[in-house]
C-alpha cells in the first residue's frame, strides 16, 4: 500500500525518524504561510501563503521575474526563507535532520525550468542519477527501472542509450520528466515544462502529465505561463503579484477575478487568442 494511503497511520502523531510522515485526508501536501523570501535589499515574497492539496494538479502563474522559481526553490529548501513557514507532507524542512531531509527529497520530483539533463551523461545516466544518489540498488534493477521510466514518458526503450543532443527538445522535456519520475515520487514540482515547446509538443506534454497524475495518483505544482496548460490539466490555479498569492481556485475564479493583473492575465489578447474568453467578454 502507499504510505499516504495507509489510514492506520493518519493518527496525527509525529513520524519516527525513518517513517514517512503522513497528512492527514482534507490537509494540504505543501502547506507555505506568511513566507517572506528576499536577496539583500530586494524583496521577492511578501508574506505568501499557499496550500496544495494532495492529488491535485495546481498551476502557479504571475509576472515575469515575480518569484515563481524563487518559491519552488523555496519550498524544496534551496532558498532560505526570511520568516514564514513552509510544510511538506506536514513537514517543516528547517527542523529535520540530515537523514529525514534526504527520505523526505526522495517523496518528490522536480523538473527544473533549465531542466536540461546532464549532457555528458546518456539518457540512461541521466534517468539513473538519483537512484545512484538516495538509493542501493543493483545495475540490473536500475536498467528495468530505465524502460520503464521511459514508457511512462512515452520514449521507446533505446532511448537509454542516446546522450541528449541527439534529441529533439520534446524528448529531452520528456527524459527529464522520466528523471523527475525516477524515484516513485508523490509530488512532482514541473517549473515551466511546456516553455520551448511548439503548441502540439506542448499539448501532448500536458496530456502526459494529466495522465502521470491520474494513473500515479500524484500532486502537481506546475509553475506555466502557458494558458492552454492552465486551462486543459490545471485542477486550481494560484496567481502571484506583489509578493502574494492575490487569487487561488478554478479557472472560473481567475475569470471573475477583479484584481487587474489576473484580469489582464486571463482576458488579455493571448487569452482570446487561446479561445479562452469570447472577444468582447469582460
Ligand atoms: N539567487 C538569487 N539571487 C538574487 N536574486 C535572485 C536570485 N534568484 C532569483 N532572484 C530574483 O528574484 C526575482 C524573482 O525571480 P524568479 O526566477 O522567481 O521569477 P519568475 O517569476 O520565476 O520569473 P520567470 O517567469 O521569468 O521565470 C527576480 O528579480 C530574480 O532576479
Amino acid at each position: 500500500m502507499h504510505p499516504q494511503t495507509d489510514p492506520a497511520q493518519h493518527d496525527g502523531t509525529a513520524a519516527t525518524p525513518g517513517t514517512p510522515h503522513i497528512v492527514a485526508p482534507g490537509e494540504p501536501i505543501i502547506r507555505v504561510r506568511d513566507l517572506v523570501v528576499g536577496f539583500g535589499e530586494r524583496v521577492v515574497l511578501k508574506g505568501l501563503s499557499l496550500d496544495v492539496m494532495r492529488g491535485e494538479i495546481l498551476g502557479f502563474v504571475g509576472a515575469s521575474g515575480g518569484g515563481k522559481s524563487v518559491l519552488t526553490r523555496t519550498i524544496l529548501g534551496l532558498v532560505p526563507k526570511r520568516s514564514g513557514t513552509v510544510e511538506v507532507f506536514g513537514e517543516d524542512l528547517d527542523t529535520l535532520s540530515y537523514g529525514e531531509r534526504r527520505l523526505l527529497e526522495q517523496r518528490w520530483g522536480v523538473l527544473f525550468q533549465q531542466g536540461a539533463l546532464f549532457s555528458s551523461l546518456t539518457v540512461r545516466q541521466n534517468i539513473q542519477f538519483p537512484m545512484r544518489e538516495y538509493l542501493d540498488l543493483s545495475p540490473r534493477l536500475m536498467d528495468e527501472l530505465v524502460v520503464a521510466k521511459l514508457e511512462m514518458v512515452g520514449l521507446p526503450a533505446d532511448t537509454a542509450e542516446k546522450a541528449p543532443s541527439e534529441l529533439s527538445g520534446g524528448m529531452i522535456k520528456r527524459v527529464a520528466l522520466a528523471r523527475a519520475l525516477s524515484l516513485d515520487p508523490e509530488i512532482l514540482f514541473l517549473d515551466e515544462p511546456t516553455s520551448g515547446l511548439d503548441p502540439i509538443g506542448a499539448g501532448e506534454f500536458d496530456d502526459l502529465i494529466a495522465t502521470l497524475q491520474q494513473t500515479l495518483g500524484l500532486t502537481v505544482f506546475m509553475v506555466t505561463h502557458d494558458l492552454d496548460s492552465l486551462h486543459t490539466v490545471c485542477d486550481r490555479i494560484a496567481a502571484l503579484a506583489e509578493g502574494k498569492v492575490i487569487a487561488v481556485g478554478p479557472i472560473e475564479t481567475m475569470l471573475a477575478s477583479d484584481h487587474p493583473w489576473v484580469s489582464a492575465y486571463f482576458h488579455g489578447k493571448r487569452a482570446r487568442a487561446a479561445g479562452f474568453v469570447q472577444d468582447g467578454g469582460r
